[in-house]
């Protein structure tokens, strides 16, 4: 079957073999005439056509029924259509799908041939045209015919399901290198020693130290509001010393603050805020130990990223689920490795016990598993909203993920209800969601409802009664992709919270069509995580710096993910973001070791303000000069009026922030800590006072219910052109 499907994908056959759509088959052979005349590169055209191969595939996911599918139509027994939401976590264990993803991986290869962004990196190792033509053809035969263990379909399909268009062919681009150094290593100068050195099959050695502390790992599972945390946290309270290490700010605060009211000294590390323990208290020294020389009890309280390598009694590690997140998984990953802690306690999905049980296996630790039934019933409503805003009540929370539909549906449901609405994204400060959250909790505060993106889903006690989602997909950066299982019980799992007053939580969605998809997903148990993230030591970049020297930083990031190893059960976290921050500061002339920090810096690339920032930054690092914040920070004087002039604050906000992470990486640089802070104070107050008189231009009593989010609005789009001159104009550049 494999032999005849890498010979018909040679000879253009595989649309007669029925086994792949026309539509596919003509996307594939598209002529360069045509991509000129559609005015895109190649590149783009492979992008596009990558993006079509992956809308083929989850609209076209025919495979057999499985239990809980939704059927397509009625007496369509045999195959059924398999869509959103199950999709992103598609089952691959029937042999019609292992048949389906033999094909859809060979249009994966395919592609792999076809793209020009592939030649360029194969280009970077010295690769000629020609040489990748054979040995890309002889690289997709060996797939087809089952010879690469790596690039069997069983590992294949679920990666590209899971993790997209993007990763798969990172992963691609990895096995091929893999397949060089075996089979033709005279291709890649030094490709056997490149290898050497981008091989991380062994992260649990990076830390030694460790490996001779006799570890005992408890795994605290269970869904969300089931009491994990706190039971790991009572553990944390009653040790001599300790670590909690958390996926934000915001609770690593709240766990600050919880250990200093209970009278313990504890000390709080975030990337942007340092506080040490205190030890004003009588009887205590400041270095932890009391006058007559007993150990005091010392307790940290940390971001995941921050989490330090030193002996403890007791370590958290809260949402250990997140070990698999593409971005930020290594730093569990590094949490779960290296802190040599006597007790390990992780809280979070039951999804993450076998890949935990798995390394740990491999460390010869074993894992104790303690399962958490919720607390207080939560159940999904037979009942959308049916698009009617004004059924909205006062405890509930409207789950949408875009920052613009949320102030519309606000304005919306204020018009419609008079019931007031407190907002919270990802995009605000952590402080102000922590304001909006008191205001939406407190029953005499004036607001009654909230407006919420995901970032709900962690980390804030809410009082919510009942979780409406407006929607049900997201926009990942690329496209629009439905939200996890994993997500959607989260998010809807904030409903009912134990001892908020709302016991009894509900969950529905805002449109008919989306409900069987939410109860679907909320019945239905994350799949185990199938990998955790790691990634490259400053030294591993280093050395491989130094073998293509002259070689830009941004360049050599993906070059160095194209030939690196890592084992099976782990993967190399996603370098895109990485890559733009090092094209940012890429003609500074700063180290290597000095890139590393900044490139690593916690920031959104998508935000001017924040990358301009960034360039001034890097500039005082490497010409060795002192940087003030407000010789880069300029806070408009004007209170925020509307969300777009809010924007501008929350990204300077984040430009604040930045200088506080980089003061404590380079303080002889960044000198004016006091200064940012008041900085930062300064703006999130004007955030809350700009998010309370905020409403939007629109006017929504004359809009229908489902033109709110997202309609078009001529104010605001005045608004914008206005603060986007703004921008230009405080960031100095021409318009
Ligand atoms: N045994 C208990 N006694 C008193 N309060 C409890 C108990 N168990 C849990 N709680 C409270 O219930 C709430 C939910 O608990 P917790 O945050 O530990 O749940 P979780 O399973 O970690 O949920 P999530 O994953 O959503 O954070 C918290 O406010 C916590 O303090």
């Amino acid at each position: 079957m494999n032999r005849v499907l890498a010979g018909a994908l040679a000879a253009g056959a595989l649309r007669r073999t029925g086994a792949v759509p026309a539509v596919c088959h003509r996307q594939l052979h598209k002529s360069a005439a045509c991509r000129r005349q559609a005015g895109r590169s190649s590149d783009d055209y492979g992008n596009a056509r990558g993006k079509h191969l992956i809308k083929q595939l989850a609209e076209l996911q025919i495979r057999r029924a499985p239990e809980d599918a939704v059927p397509k139509r009625s007496g369509d027994t045999k195959y059924t259509r398999v869509t959103h939401p199950m999709f992103s976590e598609w089952p691959h264990d029937s042999k019609i799908d292992a048949d389906f993803a033999r094909v859809q991986r060979q249009l994966r290869l395919s592609w792999f041939k076809q793209n020009t962004e592939v030649r360029k990196r194969c280009a970077n190792f010295g690769i000629d045209s020609s040489t990748f033509v054979e040995w890309s053809d002889r690289f997709a035969q060996a797939a087809g015919a089952e010879e690469i263990e790596t690039l069997r379909a069983e590992k294949l399909v679920p990666l590209l399901i899971r993790d997209g268009r993007e990763a798969f062919g990172d992963y691609i681009v990895n096995q091929f290198f893999a397949f060089l150094g075996d089979k033709a290593p005279h291709v890649v100068k030094n490709i056997g020693y490149l290898r050497r050195i981008t091989d991380l099959r062994h992260p649990h050695e990076w830390a030694a130290t460790t490996r001779k502390v006799q570890r005992r790992i408890i795994m605290h599972v269970g869904p969300t509001n089931s009491g994990k945390t706190y039971h790991a946290l009572q553990r944390l309270q009653q040790a001599a010393s300790g670590v909690y290490c958390s996926p934000l700010r915001l609770l690593a605060y709240e766990v600050y603050d919880r250990m200093t009211r209970a009278g313990i000294s504890c000390s709080l590390m975030t990337g942007e805020d340092r506080r040490l323990a205190d030890f004003s208290a009588p009887g205590l020294s400041p270095i932890g130990m009391s006058i007559n020389g007993e150990p005091v009890t010392q307790i940290d309280s940390c971001t995941i990223e921050m989490a330090p390598n030193k002996p403890y009694n007791v370590a958290v590690i809260d949402e250990i689920q997140m070990i698999a997140d593409r971005q930020r998984g290594w730093a569990w990953t590094n949490a779960l490795l290296n802190i040599p802690a006597a007790e390990i306690h992780l809280c979070g999905e039951v999804s993450a016990v076998p890949i935990v049980k798995q390394i740990c296996a491999s460390l010869d630790e074993e894992v104790e598993v303690r399962e958490y039934a919720r607390l207080g019933a939560l159940h999904t409503s037979n009942k959308a909203l049916q698009g009617d805003w004004s059924k909205v009540r006062r405890g509930d929370c409207i789950v949408s993920f875009s920052r613009k539909a949320i102030y519309d549906i606000k304005s919306t449901i204020e018009s419609k209800t008079g019931l007031r609405c407190a907002i919270i994204y990802g995009g605000l400060p952590p402080e102000a969601r922590v304001e909006q959250a008191r205001l939406f909790n407190d029953p005499n505060s004036g607001y009654d409802v909230l407006v919420a993106s995901d970032a709900i889903g962690m980390g804030i006690n809410l009082s919510i009664k009942r979780v409406i989602f407006v929607e049900l997909s997201k926009f990942d950066g690329g496209s629009m992709r439905p939200i996890s299982v994993s997500q959607t019980r989260q998010i809807g799992g904030r409903a009912g919270r134990f001892g908020s007053g709302a016991e009894a939580g509900e969950v529905t969605t805002m449109e008919s069509k989306d409900l069987k998809h939410l109860a679907l997903s909320m019945a239905k148990q994350p799949p185990a995580l199938a990998a955790v993230g790691i990634k490259p030591t400053t030294e591993a970049i280093e050395t491989f710096s130094h073998q293509f020297p002259g070689v830009p930083f941004s360049q050599l990031w993906p070059m160095f993910r194209d030939v690196a190893t890592v084992s099976p059960g782990y993967f190399l976290c996603s370098f895109h973001e990485q890559e733009k921050i090092a094209t940012l500061v890429e003609h500074l002339p700063l180290s290597v070791r000095d890139r590393y920090q900044f490139i690593y810096a916690p920031i959104n690339t998508r935000s001017p303000i924040v990358c301009s920032c960034l360039a001034k930054y890097a500039a005082a690092v490497a010409h060795g000069t002192e940087c003030l914040v407000a010789q880069v920070v300029k806070l408009p004087p004007k209170l925020p009026t509307n969300r777009i002039q809010l924007e501008v604050f929350e990204q300077w906000h984040r430009a604040i922030t930045l200088f506080m992470w980089l003061s404590f990486h380079f303080p002889e640089t960044y000198v004016e800590l006091d200064e940012a802070m008041a900085l930062k104070t300064d703006c999130e107050r004007m955030i809350t006072e700009g998010l309370a008189t905020i409403r939007s231009h629109k006017k929504a009593e004359g809009l229908s219910p489902k033109a709110a989010p997202g309609a078009k609005d001529t104010a605001e789009a005045a608004g914008k052109a206005e603060t986007k001159a703004r921008i230009r104009e405080m960031l100095g550049i021409k318009a």
